[in-house]
This record gives C-alpha cells, structure tokens and sequence, in this order.
C-alpha cells in the first residue's frame, strides 16, 4: 500500500477543533498518514483560550530530529508557532531535513482574540521562514500584519498576495473568511503570474473554530498525495466548505468543524 505521509508542526487545541488535531483529522479523512512535531500546548474550548503552554525548545528540537530521521513527509505545514525561536528552529530543521511542499498558516490569533504567536515573531516569520515556503496562507488580518498595511477590498487583497509572493513565498492564499458582510467568501490564490479565486456561499454558522486549520491541512494533504497546487487548493475548499456547512453544533461559542461532511458527500450521505 503507498500512503504518502505529511507533516504538521503546531500547536494543541485539546477540543479538538483545530491545532494537530484537526491536521491529523483532515489528513486522515484525506487518505494521508499524518505525523506532528507540537510546539506548544493550548488549553481552550468553544469559549476561548484558556492557558497557553508553550514545549520546551529542546522537546520541539527532539521531536523535529526524530521525524526527519526515519519519515519522509512529502508535505509539511505550520501552523501555531508561538515565539520567534521556534519559528527559526522550524526553519532551519525544514532546510536540514529537506522537506518540501511547505504550506505556511501563519497562526497569530485566536477566534476569541487571545494571541497565539509573540507580536516580535512576525519578523522572523517573514524572513525566515516565508521565502521557504511553497504556499501562505493568511486570514485578512494576519496578512495586514505580514505586508505591514491595511487591506481594505478585494484588488488590496491581491497586492497583498503578491507582496507575498515577492517576499518569497512560491504561492500566496489570502482567505476571505474575516470579510464583513454576507454573500460571497472569496479566497485569493495568487501564483507568481495570475490570480484564482476561490467563491463560496458565505455559511452563516457561529461554528468556524479551526477553518484555517482544517483548510491549510487539507490542502497539505494533498500536496503530500502528489496534486498540483490548484487542484490542492480546490479540493480543500471542498473540504472546508462541507466542514462549515454541515455544522456539529458543539459547545456555546465558536465550535469546531464537521471533519467527516467532506468524505461524507463523496459517499452520498447525508
Ligand atoms: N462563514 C464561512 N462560510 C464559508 N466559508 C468560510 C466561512 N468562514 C471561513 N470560511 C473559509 O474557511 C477557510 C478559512 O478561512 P478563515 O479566514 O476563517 O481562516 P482563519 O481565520 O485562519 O481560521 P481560524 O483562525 O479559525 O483557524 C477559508 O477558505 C474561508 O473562505
Ligand atoms: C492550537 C491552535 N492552533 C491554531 C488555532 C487557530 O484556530 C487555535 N485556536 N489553536
């Protein structure tokens, strides 16, 4: 049996919904042998963030070798970071190790506004990491602070994405998630030349807790199966927009995604 294998570096979410356990969830629902190197430790839930605790450098460096060692990811990502550290430890073990197919989720804030990466690690995310990476994937305000200004509407939107290309990013996502307003979410793929755009029906759900995740490791999945990026990117639109619509309803606040509505369509159930 050939089942490609993928990396996720990230942090927990012990509910569930995002962090490894929705990367490995949406690996597995993918058909992708999912592995994590956890570089911090998030107590929350559908309310918000209750603690964060962040691994020891050394446990993060231990965990990085072992895989690169034996495993051979034919994708990784990034999701929660933390500090500035981790992130040029990530870097230099991407290098050391070879990985390929990167995808950035440059991971900074929470639904409920709790901060997930230290504010001075935006700059070592940006020159460290950023010009090894095949493909970012930021929210509206996460690119704000990547690109250092505002981004107000949709061609802001792709000069965006391609000031990230420029900063060394081989493709640039910009998701449309945090967009006001109904209608339409439109994602922005940018791929050095030409713009695609992702339109869904915006799914009016308070239940979005972890799309960036769950959408970031789908398309690592696959990437990690071979797929070229558009087709990568399409796929996990599906994904996330099956997640979103086929809502769980758990907990009282922002609650997680349905990670199993994708494949549940492919088989025609409801
Ligand atoms: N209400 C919605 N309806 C449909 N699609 C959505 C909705 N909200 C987000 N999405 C999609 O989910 C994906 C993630 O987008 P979003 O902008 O929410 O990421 P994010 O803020 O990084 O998520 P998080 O921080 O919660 O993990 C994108 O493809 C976006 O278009
Ligand atoms: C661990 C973790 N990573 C990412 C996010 C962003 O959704 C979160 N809430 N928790």
């Amino acid at each position: 049996m050939n089942i490609a294998q993928a990396l996720t570096i990230a942090g927990s979410d012990n509910g569930g919904g995002a962090g490894i356990q929705a990367d490995l969830k949406t690996f597995q629902e993918l058909g992708v042998y999912g592995m994590t190197v956890i570089t911090a430790i998030a107590a929350q839930n559908t309310t918000g963030v209750q603690g964060v605790f962040p691994i020891d450098y050394d446990g993060i460096v231990q965990q990085l070798d072992s895989t690169g060692a034996d495993f051979q990811p034919r994708a990784v990502k990034t999701g929660m970071l933390y500090s500035a550290e981790i992130i040029r430890l990530v870097a230099a073990k991407c290098q050391q190790h070879s990985w390929s197919n990167l995808v950035i989720d440059p991971v900074m804030v929470a639904k409920g506004g709790a901060p997930l990466l230290q504010q001075e690690a935006v700059q070592a995310l940006t020159q460290d990491l950023l010009p090894l990476a095949l493909l970012i994937t930021p929210n509206i305000p996460e690119a704000e602070l990547l690109i250092g200004r505002s981004i107000r509407n949709l061609s802001e939107r792709e000069e965006a994405a391609k000031q990230l290309v420029q900063m060394g990013s081989t493709y640039a996502l910009i998701k449309g998630g945090h967009d006001p307003g109904s209608g339409m979410v439109i994602d922005v793929l940018y791929d050095g030349h030409s713009f695609h755009y992702l339109e869904n029906l915006r799914v009016m759900t308070r239940h979005t807790h972890g799309t960036g995740c769950t959408f970031s490791a789908a398309i690592t999945a696959e990437l990690a199966k071979g797929s070229p990026i558009l087709a990568a990117v399409t796929t996990a639109r599906a994904f996330i927009q099956a997640a979103i619509e086929d809502e769980l309803g758990f907990g009282t606040g922002h609650g997680p995604t349905n990670h199993f509505a994708y494949q549940r369509r492919q088989r025609g159930e409801r």
